[in-house]
Parts: C-alpha cells; sequence; structure tokens
C-alpha cells in the first residue's frame, strides 16, 4: 500500500519532510498540502504533484489523504492533531506536540477516547544511530545504573527571532525527549542557570544557559544550551553509571593532515545535517507502520505531554533566577506503557 500524506505548513521542515517522503522513504506519495501562505503551498505542491487545500480542516478529511503530517507553527498544532485524531487518521506532528500541558492532554485524552495511537511527535533523536547504540548499552545493564548524564547542545548561531525562553522549548526539549527515553525515568525538576553571557548574542538573549534536570531514580542531568558557540552544530552526550560510561558518537568524518592545519576533522554546522539519518529512519518507521496499520512506535502523544511539563518547568527556573521547579505531570495512564 502506498500511503498517501497530506501535509499542513510548507515551511522549512515541511519542505524538508516533503521532500524525505518523495525521494527517501518508499511506500509513500504527498497528495494534498496546505499553507497560510497560498503562494508558498502552490509552488511547494507543484514539485511533487499533489492538491493545494485551502485548510487544515479540508485538508485532514480529504478522502485522499491516509496520514497527515504537521509541520505548521507549534501554536497550530494541537488544533490540527485533534483534527486529524476525530477523522481517525494517523498524525506525525513535528515538535512541539502543543505549546501549552493543557492542550497536549487534550491530545491525550482524545487518543484514550479514540483507542489505539494515532499520534507521533517529531523527536528525531531516538532514531539517530548513535543514541539507537547508547540505548543498546544502557538496557544490556553493562554500565550499572546510570548515575549522572553530561550533555552540550550548541548551534553555531540563531536567528534574531530566538528569545531565551527557547533555549528549553526549541533547543534544549530534543535532550529532554532523548534523555526520558535513554535512562527509561522520567524527569521530575528542572534548575536554569546563566553563567557569564556571550558578547556575540543578541542584547535580548540568555546565551548559554546551564540546565540541570533531575529524574525519578535520582540521576542528574547536567546540558549546557549555547547557541551562537560560533564554531558548529555540536551534539555532546555522555551518561556515566556505576561500572562505567557510554559517549554519544560523533558522525564519521575524515581526519585531514596538512602541515597548515594540522590534524583536522571537519565540525558539521547544521542540525538538518548532522541528524539527516534520524529524520531518514523517523519516516521510514512512520510510514511502515502507517502502511501495516501497526500504531506507532515513535515518540507518543504523552512524551509530547511530558516534554511540554519538563521545558515549562525549565523556563520557569530561568525567569525565576534558577529557583529548582518542579515538573508536575499527571500519572501516566497505562495506554501508554509503563514507565516513561
Ligand atoms: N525536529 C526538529 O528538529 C525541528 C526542526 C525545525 C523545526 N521543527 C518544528 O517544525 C515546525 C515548523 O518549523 P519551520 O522551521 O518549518 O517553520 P516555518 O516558519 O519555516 O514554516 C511553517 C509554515 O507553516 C505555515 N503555517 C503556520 N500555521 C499554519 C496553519 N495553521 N495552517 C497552514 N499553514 C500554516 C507557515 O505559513 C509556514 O509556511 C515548528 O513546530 C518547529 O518547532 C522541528
Ligand atoms: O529548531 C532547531 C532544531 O530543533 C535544532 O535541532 C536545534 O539544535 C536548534 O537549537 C533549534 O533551534
Amino acid at each position: 500500500m502506498t500511503v498517501r500524506v497530506g501535509v499542513i505548513g510548507t515551511g522549512m521542515i515541511g519542505q524538508d519532510h516533503i521532500r524525505r517522503l518523495t525521494e527517501v522513504v518508499t511506500g509513500a506519495t504527498v497528495t494534498a498540502v496546505t499553507d497560510l501562505d497560498a503562494a508558498r503551498a502552490a509552488e511547494v505542491a507543484a514539485t511533487v504533484g499533489a492538491a493545494v487545500l485551502p485548510d487544515g480542516a479540508e485538508l485532514v478529511n480529504s478522502p485522499d489523504v491516509d496520514a497527515v503530517l504537521v509541520t505548521s507553527w507549534g501554536p497550530t498544532h494541537a488544533e490540527h492533531v485533534l483534527n486529524a485524531i476525530a477523522a481517525g487518521k494517523p498524525v506525525f506532528c513535528e515538535k512541539p506536540l502543543a505549546t501549552t500541558a493543557e492542550d497536549c492532554l487534550r491530545i491525550v485524552e482524545a487518543e484514550r477516547a479514540h483507542g489505539s495511537r494515532l499520534v507521533q511527535v517529531g523527536f528525531m533523536r531516538r532514531f539517530d544511530p548513535g543514541y539507537r547504540q547508547m540505548k543498546e548499552v544502557l538496557a544490556a545493564g553493562t554500565l550499572g545504573a546510570p548515575l549522572m548524564v553530561h550533555c552540550a547542545h550548541r548551534n553555531p548561531t540563531v536567528p534574531d527571532a530566538y528569545h531565551s525562553a527557547m533555549a528549553a522549548q526549541d533547543t534544549a526539549v530534543h535532550e529532554i525527549d532523548v534523555l526520558r527515553w535513554l535512562l527509561d525515568d522520567e524527569i521530575v525538576s528542572a534548575q536554569v542557570v546563566t553563567p557569564r553571557a556571550t558578547s556575540k548574542r543578541f542584547a535580548h538573549l540568555k546565551d548559554p544557559q546551564i540546565m540541570i534536570f533531575e529524574t525519578v531514580s535520582g540521576v542528574r542531568i547536567d546540558l549546557e544550551v549555547f547557541v551562537n558557540c560560533q564554531y558548529g552544530y555540536d551534539i555532546q552526550c555522555e551518561v556515566v553509571g556505576e561500572d562505567g560510561l557510554v559517549r554519544l558518537p560523533d558522525p564519521a568524518a575524515v581526519n585531514v593532515r596538512t602541515a597548515a592545519a594540522g590534524h583536522a576533522t571537519a565540525v558539521m554546522q547544521d542540525w538538518k545535517v548532522r541528524f539527516a539519518e534520524a529524520f531518514d529512519t523517523e519516516f521510514r518507521e512512520w510510514i511502515a507502520s502507517v502502511a501495516t496499520g501497526a500504531e506507532p512506535t515513535g515518540p507518543s502523544a504523552w512524551d509530547g505531554y511530558a516534554a511540554t511539563v519538563i521545558t515549562d518547568a525549565a523556563v520557569h527556573s530561568l525567569e525565576s533566577d534558577g529557583t529548582v521547579v518542579s515538573a508536575d505531570m499527571k500519572p501516566r495512564p497505562a495506554f501508554y506503557g509503563g514507565a516513561a
């Protein structure tokens, strides 16, 4: 079966996912798109022979759409995801699932009322080969109990519109999701402190930020978020256990030796390149689940809810001079499996 996908939002990542669905993943075709910017939607639709529909509700309910991809702006996600659940169609929603915990819970409740999982959230790091190898090592128990995690999330720079809360909402949210999954543990509190700020930042931006999370079992996670580090896109993660540690590998890259540069290995500059393989695998697995009528196995609506509660706690801490803020979540329903 070829899965006919309708795409809501044909901006930067929407276009990248349309390319992926069309050129990389087998078994999928993009049959319909919509965007507030009708000219942009028409231009993108023409590249893949899709229909342009007037809005998200029509797209979700189109008989030519089997599954929905939401790549519009975050505050609009909840409406489109709820429409897809009401239509009984699988929906892949880019992060965030919704911008408020209340909206995430409405989605969780709608999905539970539907009776089976329809929603997958776009936390692509779970599909990265390096993180998957870390997960295997941790699951095998080779390291003993995990005690600490040290992470860094560095971007060379960010656009002017990026503000201090986005360090948690837009950037750290990737670690928040992948660490809940890696450790199979829930985050219960967040604290954000700010070291000396880089002079390369915009005046309105607190950068870098150091985030400290604690989990139910007492693991401490420290995460440096530095979004104007200048030198590259650099993602580091090291889990330290009682008997050893496991570290996220950098993607393979050649080492060049010259008199001028000494030993040199290029530093990646772009998250789209760093996580290209993760995005491809994420969509291959999502399309495979839709094609076979199976429930998606990627990040769930509950994971989307948890991520929003934890990022809210981090933003609250940032805005209250680094107080420790608890991440108050509802109990996890059996529908979404055991512990996170
Ligand atoms: N997983 C990741 O690493 C990752 C990376 C980048 C962006 N994202 C997420 O993807 C989403 C889109 O980001 P982007 O960078 O592509 O933004 P963008 O501004 O480039 O594109 C968004 C598009 O959606 C359209 N749009 C907005 N609301 C709409 C609505 N209700 N109906 C139809 N069209 C609508 C806009 O006109 C725009 O063309 C965001 O939620 C962002 O957080 C995820
Ligand atoms: O939207 C992007 C994207 O999610 C990247 O993966 C992250 O590194 C950036 O900080 C963020 O702004």
